[in-house]
């Protein structure tokens, strides 16, 4: 597999070379240049394969020239071995019709901990072959930071560098981050917030000078292909557990940085029967704006009792408008340039537009709306959702365009990791889990900087080097 830049000016990559890498030379973000696809004959002979068998089939086009068949079921295998249900991804019935895909059994407790458990592993695997070391930076709103921590720590070639605003994540978030003890794991909290971390983030990986050229850095966020090939997974286990593809599915997707439902997206691009994807926003709303207005104005961010979503400026909405414009590079680097400018509205052309509208829909669920919808769903099912997972259900209820299909709300974090909104809904928090128990004790290891690129790229060089 090949892989080429949204931007389309910059060099072909190997899925490896991919993996090292984290934006393209011309600032783009690097996609399959072919997307493999199954027939509905195919995909129906995976029904009664085990997550880790199918993860094998929809992953290896992806990672085909780069990493052996079997060396991937070997870390496909062990990176779900650490899950905390035997199903890795269940389902939980809400209504009829009407589910939750529980992807927070990972040892976070977040959909994370699927791509960033198989993510570690592959590094591992790349780097040891190559005999380098490589520095991973990476920017988190609370989750992606402890996948990545957990995902990597045991990596002897690696050292770990991650950037969360500080006091915008929540306490269990943050103590899951910063009390990994390891001499190559870093937390920076910034004094700013997510999309400040994410800025500086990508101004580093466009010029990786202040590393003096000792070593590379890598990304762990979703501008990391890899992230987006272990999410598409999930998809084809849903809807294969609910009989699909036979059957077409819904699904609703809490988006920030448009990871997680560009991965569904692929899914549907690769022959899976998708009829809606759900955009459902907490009141960080571009998207939303973008698809019900065709405006694209970014808004000053908002802090809000679903930390993890609040973005601003969702990276992967890229990769979309990439395929939407047909593949156009320079369509696509003359679009980035002005939706980067921030300070003014941008429009897409109409009948691309047009294109996403086919599957997509979105809604946007603020705070009040978000407490109501645990509530509710409590009360009628006794299940407690985690206030992200509840945004997707209540844009999902909103936005359904036919209730004869089953619409899936991915349920990407575990309550317990939420305990403002749980107790704003008048819920007690739920104890955490066994391997969590004495989080709140254990030593915390954090340096508080200010939002500063240099201050920041200068405590990383003098950290590695
Ligand atoms: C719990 C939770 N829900 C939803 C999201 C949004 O996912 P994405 O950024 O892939 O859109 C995130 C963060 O990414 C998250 O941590
Ligand atoms: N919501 C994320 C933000 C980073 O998104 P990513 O999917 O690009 O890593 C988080 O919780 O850190």
């Amino acid at each position: 597999m090949k892989y080429v830049s949204t931007r389309g000016n910059a060099p072909e990559l190997s899925f490896e070379d991919v993996l090292l890498t984290g934006l393209a030379a011309d600032g783009g973000l690097y996609v399959p240049k072919h997307v493999p696809h199954f027939s509905l004959e195919e995909i129906e002979s995976w029904r009664d394969l085990p997550y880790t068998e199918l993860a094998h089939k929809v992953i290896y086009p992806y990672v085909e020239g780069s990493i052996e068949a079997d060396a991937l079921q070997r870390m496909i295998d062990e990176a779900y071995s650490v899950f905390g249900h035997s199903a890795i991804a269940p389902l939980q019935q809400l209504d009829h019709n009407e589910y939750v895909l529980e992807l927070f059994h990972g040892p976070t407790l977040a959909f994370k901990d699927f791509a960033l458990q198989l993510l570690g592993r592959l590094l591992d695997h790349v780097l040891e072959r190559r005999n380098e070391k490589v520095v991973i930076m990476g920017a988190t709103s609370g989750d992606t930071g402890s996948a990545a921590i957990e995902g990597t720590k045991a990596c002897n070639n690696v050292d770990i560098f991650i950037l969360h605003p500080h006091g915008k994540v929540s306490d269990v978030q943050r103590r899951q981050m910063t009390t990994v003890q390891g001499d190559n794991i870093h937390n920076i909290a910034i004094e700013g917030n997510f999309d400040q971390a994410q800025d500086m983030v990508k101004a580093s990986f466009r010029d990786q000078q202040f590393l003096q050229g000792e070593r590379k850095l890598v990304a762990v966020n979703s501008i990391n292909w890899a992230r987006i090939m272990a999410q598409i997974v999930y998809y084809f286990y849903a809807s294969l557990n609910l009989g699909g593809p036979l059957r077409s599915m819904a699904f609703s997707v809490p988006t920030g940085n448009f990871g997680d439902i560009f991965a569904g997206y692929m899914a549907r691009k690769m022959g899976l029967p998708i009829e809606q994807l759900v955009i459902a926003t907490n009141s960080n709303d571009v998207l939303h704006r973008l698809m019900s207005s065709n405006l694209y104005e970014v808004k000053p961010l908002q802090h809000t009792i679903t930390p993890s979503m609040d973005i601003a400026v969702s990276s992967n909405f890229e990769r979309l408008l990439f395929d939407l414009y047909d593949h156009n590079g320079e369509a696509m680097a003359s679009l980035m340039e002005q939706m980067n400018q921030r300070d003014q509205a941008v429009e897409l052309d109409g009948d691309r537009l047009a294109k996403a509208r086919e599957v997509f829909d979105s809604y946007a669920v603020d705070e009040s709306l978000t407490v109501k919808t645990i509530q509710s769903v409590f009360a009628d099912t006794g299940y407690l959702l985690d206030p992200h997972t509840a945004v997707g259900v209540e844009a999902a209820r909103q936005t359904r365009r036919n209730q004869r299909i089953p619409m899936i709300t991915l349920g990407t974090a575990h309550p317990v990791k939420f305990e403002q909104a749980i107790q704003q809904a008048g819920f007690p928090t739920p104890p955490l889990p066994h391997h969590l128990a004495d989080l709140m004790e254990r030593e915390e290891r954090v340096t508080v900087l200010p939002a500063e690129l240099d201050t920041v790229q200068q405590f990383i060089a003098d950290t590695v080097l």
